[in-house]
């Protein structure tokens, strides 16, 4: 029994979200490889009759990264104003790449705002399941140009969790630069050890130590134990995988690779 594999090989709507870190490369650009790997890999699930919805970090690195500069501008309106650029960067790479299968992708921004506001989630839930059912990959991001302060998300952990509740799917798949949770940051202990299956994240907590997230990270592993969390309320599984590894999502479904499954049932 691989407790990743047969959760991919149940699960029919599957959302999968991108972290910063494995979407560009060291100079902030997208990192085209990775992406283009990304792609053809949710390709094959839908071709094996799966729904996906993407929820991709990005914009602000892949901003900084298509401009070279303003990249040590901490204030908020230049923040917004490299989203606002990268943004595009990482559309056009995943038309380009979705492209290549026929598919076509569509952009949902979203604020916490959408997501508090009834007519608002009713609306978004009608956009995302037209998309769906029309064979449209949704792509969503923070919509972070108005996402400022109050209105914040905060981090794309947080809304592929959303997202997951609010599509009803059966896994949240999380592919960040790490191969899952550790009991102590990997980065920093070369001892750590990995903890493949959680059942109990308040139990997770007090075991584990949580380091620094990684340099164009948001919210580091403690929002992703905390998006397991949201989605586990709901009877939805998390999986974190390392999304920098070629063809992880692929090899996870075989029993090939593995991760950290935070159990929903
Ligand atoms: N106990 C831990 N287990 C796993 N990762 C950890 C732990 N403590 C800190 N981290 C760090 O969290 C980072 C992932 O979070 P983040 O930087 O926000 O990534 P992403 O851009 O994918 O959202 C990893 O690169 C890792 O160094
Ligand atoms: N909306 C922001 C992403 C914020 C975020 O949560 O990033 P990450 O921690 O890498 O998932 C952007 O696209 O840059």
């Amino acid at each position: 029994m691989n407790p990743i594999s047969d959760l991919i090989k149940e699960s029919r709507k599957i959302v999968i979200k991108i972290g910063s870190n494995v979407l560009s490369d060291d100079n902030g650009a997208v990192n085209r490889e990775v992406l283009h790997n990304i792609v053809e890999q949710v390709n094959t699930l839908i071709e094996n009759h799966k729904q996906v919805i993407m929820v991709s970090s990005g914009a602000g690195i892949c901003g900084v990264g298509a401009i070279n500069k303003w990249s040590r501008r901490g204030d908020m309106n230049y923040k917004q104003a490299l989203c606002a650029i990268g943004q595009v960067e990482l559309m056009m790479a995943y038309k380009e790449y979705f492209g290549d299968y026929g598919i076509h992708v569509g952009q949902i921004l979203l604020t916490r705002e959408d997501f508090l506001d009834p007519h608002r989630t009713l609306n978004i839930r009608n956009a995302l399941f037209t998309l769906v059912d029309e064979g449209v990959v949704p792509i969503i991001n923070e919509n972070d140009s108005v996402s400022v302060d109050e209105i914040k998300i905060g981090d794309n952990d947080t809304l592929g969790a959303h997202t997951a509740n609010l599509w009803n799917a059966d896994a949240l798949i999380v592919l960040s630069d790490i191969n899952g949770v550790y009991d102590k940051d990997p980065k920093a202990e070369t001892d750590a050890k990995l903890i493949e299956e959680v059942s109990d994240i308040d139990r997770l907590l007090s075991d584990i130590d949580i380091g620094e997230k990684s340099s164009f990270g948001t919210g580091g592993i403690a929002t992703k134990i905390e998006a397991a969390r949201l989605v586990n309320k709901y009877g939805i599984s998390m999986i974190l995988l390392n999304g920098k590894k070629p063809d992880i999502i692929k090899k996870a479904w075989n029993g090939e690779e593995t991760g950290t499954v935070f159990s929903g049932r």
